[in-house]
């Protein structure tokens, strides 16, 4: 069970790269090539897999936006920022 994170919580604890956007937290990873992309997304699912937690993944040209909130509390908790950190740590 993790709490919901204040406003002020959110900003001081929110990664590098990392913004807010509402109930989400949100980055965009830029990469040389569309397979490199491709690779770090599954390996961000299985991170995600290993904790249960399981952002959205956008992936495009060169580019993936991961999402994360967390959907049984309607927002943003510790759980989607150490998952951010956990992907962060894949680069
Ligand atoms: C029952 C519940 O759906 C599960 O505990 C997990 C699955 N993955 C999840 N992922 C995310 N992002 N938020 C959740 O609340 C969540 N819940």
């Amino acid at each position: 069970m993790a709490d919901l994170l204040s406003d002020d919580e959110v900003e001081a604890q929110l990664p590098d790269d990392w913004e807010r956007d509402g109930d989400e937290i949100v980055r965009t990873y830029e990469f040389d090539a569309y397979l490199d992309g491709v690779g770090f997304a599954a390996g961000a699912g299985g991170v995600a897999q290993d904790a249960f937690h399981h952002p959205e993944m956008t992936i495009g040209w060169r580019e993936v936006e991961v999402r994360l909130t967390t959907h049984d509390e309607g927002g943003i908790t510790d759980k989607d920022i150490e998952l951010a950190e956990r992907f962060d740590d894949l680069r």
